[in-house]
């Protein structure tokens, strides 16, 4: 280190406005050149106190110990310099100032551990991490240009954390009330919060060093709060810790449903499963109602007969896999659904049943019940396929595909607009990463899958149903494609990224093995984050038709959105004053002032199926309650977590309200609309009300309701 030294300057000379002062000693065998701060009279009693005390062999460390600092400085030696204990260095090589102590702790970082540890922490987050900035991005800051805890800390070119997103995007924790009251305050509390050492079991903890470890624990506890804690999967959580035991006991009946397909329709269960997963999936309705002109589309109308001919598909798969079932004849053309009656007794039914059990088409899976029976043929089964198709093809069912446009992202899904559709990406069971999440796995997207077609059959009101509404967003069709991203698609987002910036990964990277379920939904118009609301008509229109529908669908299926963000309600407008809901068999007629609402995103849903109930259990997913104080969403998971005891399998309607009460809380305080402070009193009268009512189905009987509600007559 002495060596690499050429002038000292003295940082203990703090008067830098001195004029630098040359000076030349000899100490120890080594010449150096001084060149330090100080006024020149002290140089001058500093070097004759020097000088006096070499003449008369004092130790140089006796010198450098004088009570006055500056008196050290003139009798400079390699041990001296060590004694001083805050000195910076500068170097003039070729007229040019270098900072010396920079270059030595750059160069000690180089050599030694430390960088070691440090590139291994930043590591943690992305294998190509680029040197940490703190990045307070255009998005990052609120309304009034306060910064509402959206700060990267990877550099600001790389794709963003799942917390960016959740604000952009999902609308999680994007509602930080009060951020700027005291933004540093709350880094502090941040910090102070902590967070699990290890998110998402994709870290690896130095275990060595315990300093490193609280700094980098510090910093992962700050991160905690501008993460958004991703939900969504409780396989992308701690697909290790969990088990069979955690996924809902879905599976036998899609078991017994398939069975049932393969083996005779007519001695199908007559079960609510059975009809939904029977029932042909939607028409395309236009976009924001009747008055635009209808596309022309290819529409992939599923007849019971082509889910026939797919099932007998599944079953000749199945059948030729199956040694043991040699003498067993099927009727495998998939014409004629009685012939197959006919010619499979009881008997045989039982001997699918075990082949069945015993079937695993390449299964990876251990959690999908107690059977092996592979979820992504079931997800087929499902989806009314017997392979995957291409991206293309699924898209080309919609529309031409250089017309596809990309209308949105999440964490898991890319949304295209194709045709009057759109039609939302959900990669499966890769090994890839994607957008710094493990993908889901076909037995999680087999539960979604049901959940919306339950809800699709609230779209029906064949017979005079009891319960039926269109708030739900119809999910037209569903398909399981394989293969990468076709060059269309792929130029739709790049054309996306140019204009908005995307959040998640390039999707070239795709291998060509890459399954996808891609759910073709009605296009719902905009979400409530960026939609912009006219007048209180609107707000009101929004609040009574969310309320209806969650008071249906409880009333229907005991269902809780539990996701219930502005990033999930859709609104667009049409030429329609009214529309009809029907809740317990009592027709009502809502005003609607033009808006038409849709809810997405049913990931977190509770649904009771009549024969299943399907959840996810949040209780494995401790960060989703640990969003930043004051934030009225994530206020609205920890009140739900009150709610239902961590115990998510059991119905809880009241959640639905909590999200109402959010919503009525981002009308007033994040929404700006014509409104009077009569409208602002019946806003907050509104939430007092709401805060007894245990259901939706109890809150759409409000009297803030009743002007909006006719009820008309009764089904019966
Ligand atoms: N039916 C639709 N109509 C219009 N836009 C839609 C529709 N479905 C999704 N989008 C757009 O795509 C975005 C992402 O959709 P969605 O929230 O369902 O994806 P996700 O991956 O489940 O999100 P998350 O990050 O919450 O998991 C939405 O915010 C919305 O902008």
């Amino acid at each position: 280190k002495m060596n690499r030294i050429e002038m000292v300057n003295a940082s203990r000379f703090d008067d830098y406005s001195q004029p630098i002062e040359d000076a030349s000693s000899e100490c120890g065998g080594y010449r150096r050149h001084y060149n330090y701060h100080c006024k020149p009279p002290e140089a001058f009693i500093n070097g004759v106190i020097s000088g006096l005390g070499w003449l008369i062999g004092l130790p140089p460390f006796i010198i450098s110990n004088h009570p006055s600092p500056h008196l050290g400085i003139c009798s400079l030696s390699p041990s001296t310099l060590f004694n001083l204990d805050s000195i910076s260095m500068t170097s003039k090589l070729g007229g040019k100032a270098i900072d010396l102590w920079s270059e030595l702790i750059a160069s000690e970082a180089s050599e030694g551990q430390e960088e070691a540890r440090v590139e291994e922490v930043y590591r943690r987050r992305k294998p190509t991490q680029k040197p940490v900035h703190v990045v307070p991005s255009k998005q990052n800051l609120g309304s009034n240009g306060c910064n509402v805890h959206r700060v990267s800390l990877v550099a600001a070119d790389s794709k963003r954390i799942s917390w960016n997103r959740a604000l952009s995007v999902r609308g999680r924790a994007s509602i930080a009330i009060e951020a700027c009251i005291d933004r540093q305050l709350q880094h502090k509390q941040a910090k102070r919060k902590g967070k699990p050492a290890l998110p998402k079991g994709k870290c690896v903890q130095p275990t060595n060093f315990d300093k490193e470890r609280a700094y980098f624990q510090e910093v992962d506890a700050f991160e905690l709060l501008e993460e958004s804690p991703s939900p969504k999967s409780f396989s992308t959580w701690t697909s290790s810790q969990f088990d069979s035991a955690t996924v809902p006991s879905l599976c036998s009946r899609i078991e017994k449903w398939l069975i049932s397909k393969k083996s005779n329709y007519s001695l199908a269960p007559s079960s609510t499963l059975s009809k939904i997963l029977e029932t042909p999936l939607g028409s395309i309705e236009p976009i924001g109602g009747n008055h635009l002109e209808k596309f022309k589309l290819r529409t992939p109308e599923k007849s019971s007969r082509e889910i026939d001919v797919h099932f007998c598909s599944i079953q000749r798969r199945f059948v030729s896999s199956i040694n043991d079932l040699d003498d067993l004849e099927i009727e495998s053309n998939g014409d004629n659904r009685s012939n197959k009656a006919e010619v499979v007794s009881t008997e045989d039914r039982e001997d699918i049943e075990v082949a069945v059990k015993k079937l695993s088409l390449a299964s990876t899976s251990t959690s999908f019940h107690d059977y092996n029976l592979d979820p992504l043929s079931a997800l087929l089964a499902v989806c009314g396929q017997s392979a995957p198709s291409t991206l293309k093809d699924a898209f080309s069912n919609y529309c031409d595909p250089e017309t596809i446009v990309k209308v949105g992202e999440g964490t898991y899904g890319e949304a295209f607009r194709a045709g009057n559709t759109v039609c939302k990406i959900v990669p499966i069971d890769g090994d890839l990463q994607v957008n710094g999440e493990i993908q889901k796995r076909s037995e999680e997207l087999l539960e979604e899958v049901i959940l919306s077609r339950t809800l699709n059959s609230l779209r029906s009101n064949e017979n005079g149903a009891d319960n039926f509404c269109t708030t739900f967003i119809r999910t037209i069709d569903l398909k399981v494609c394989q293969g990468s991203y076709d060059s269309v698609l792929i130029k739709a987002w790049e054309d996306w990224d140019e204009k908005h910036g995307s959040e998640n990964d390039h999707p070239k990277d795709f291998p060509e093995k890459q399954c996808y379920v891609v759910f073709v939904l009605q296009h719902g118009g905009k979400d409530l984050e960026s939609f912009v609301l006219l007048n209180y008509d609107e707000a009101q229109s929004l609040l009574v038709q969310v309320t209806a529908a969650l008071a249906i669908a409880e009333a229907a299926y005991e269902f809780e959105h539990r996701d219930l963000h502005w990033g999930n309600v859709l609104l667009s407008r049409n030429d329609s004053k009214a529309l009809q809901f029907t809740l317990e068999g009592k027709n009502m007629t809502v005003k609607t002032f033009g808006l038409q609402i849709s809810i997405i995103d049913f990931t977190l849903s509770r649904i009771n199926t009549g024969e299943d109930i399907l959840f996810l259990d949040l209780s494995s997913d401790p960060y989703l309650f640990k969003g930043p104080r004051g934030d009225r969403q994530s206020e609205t998971y920890r009140k739900m977590k009150e709610v239902t005891g961590d115990c998510w399998e059991g119905s809880f309607p009241r959640t639905n309200v909590l999200w109402l009460l959010y919503l009525v809380d981002i009308l007033l305080l994040k929404k700006s609309f014509e409104r009077s402070s009569k409208h602002e009193r019946e806003l907050r009268a509104l939430k007092k009300r709401l805060d007894k009512y245990n259901s939706a189905k109890e809150a759409i009987y409000d009297p803030f309701f009743s002007e909006l509600i006719v009820l008309s007559s009764s089904v019966e």
